[in-house]
């Protein structure tokens, strides 16, 4: 399959590796706006960039009916506007606030203990991130999409806040701390005691992966997706 990587830092670096190893072959390596003419006409784009530039680009893409496989957080108050521009343009659309199989089986786990915890009243909620410095967005999207989980469930919870907080508000703490990969914990604490789920990545190997796992699977697809759908979870 021809996969056109647009944003070329460290994702793009590891994805290009990964596809590669999978017998892709990867025709545009972009640190700039994707047009017909730098895409160089691939099956799938994988977007991994900025969160200032993200909208564009996966734009840009879908206006020329290439599928897009997008992980850039921190862009999400458009993605109603891009799923629509999907839908017009007969294409297809995945965005994954996080590519890893872990991760994702930890977001079916967060909702499965959101559920549990819904009635019992002595235990607050809080949730923590520690990602790089070099981290543009604040909280992470994956603390995003842990806090999503929980208002699902708990309807206690109407928004999260990047803090600590009291009431229908969810605080996420977000550390920024070396060269951190990702790191994200749930924590519900009583007077007595606590209960802590975590998922820590070892390194970027995982989302690299995940992401040419979802290109492979969106390339005959119509329509927008999440990793949910390709991991059937
Ligand atoms: N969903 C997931 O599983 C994961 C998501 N992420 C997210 O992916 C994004 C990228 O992460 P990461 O690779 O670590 O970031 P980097 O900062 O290492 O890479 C960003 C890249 O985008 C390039 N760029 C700058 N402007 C444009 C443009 N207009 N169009 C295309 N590319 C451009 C930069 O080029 P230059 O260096 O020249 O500025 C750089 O190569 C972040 O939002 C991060 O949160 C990260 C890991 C996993
Ligand atoms: O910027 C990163 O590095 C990461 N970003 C994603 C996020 O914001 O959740 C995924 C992963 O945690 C690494």
């Amino acid at each position: 399959m021809k996969i056109a990587l647009v944003g070329y830092g460290k994702m793009g670096k590891i994805i290009d590796e990964v596809a590669t190893k999978r017998g892709h072959d990867i025709v545009a390596r972009l640190k700039e706006t994707p047009t017909a003419g730098n895409l160089n006409n691939p099956d799938v784009v994988i977007e991994f960039s900025l969160p200032e530039v993200a909208f564009e680009n996966v734009k840009a893409c879908l206006e020329n009916k290439i599928p897009v496989i997008c992980g850039t957080t921190g862009w999400l108050d458009k993605k109603n506007e891009i799923e629509k521009i999907a839908i017009e343009n007969n294409t297809a659309f995945l965005y994954g606030s996080n590519f890893s199989l872990g991760v994702n089986l930890f977001f079916a786990l967060n909702e499965k203990l959101a559920d549990l915890m819904k009635n019992v009243n002595e235990y607050s909620c809080q949730l923590e991130e520690i990602h790089h410095i070099h981290k543009k967005d604040a909280p992470s999207g994956t603390a995003i999409s842990i806090a999503e989980g929980i208002f699902k469930h708990n309807p206690k919870f109407e928004a999260w806040k990047l803090e600590e907080t009291m009431g229908n508000q969810l605080g996420i703490f977000a550390i920024r701390e070396d060269e951190v990969p990702g790191t994200h914990s749930v924590f519900y604490r009583s007077e007595v005691d606590e209960i802590e789920i975590k998922h820590t990545a070892f390194n970027r190997d995982g989302f690299a992966l995940g992401a040419v796992v979802a290109a492979e699977w969106i390339r005959d697809k119509k329509g927008n997706f999440a990793m949910n759908d390709v991991l059937g979870l």
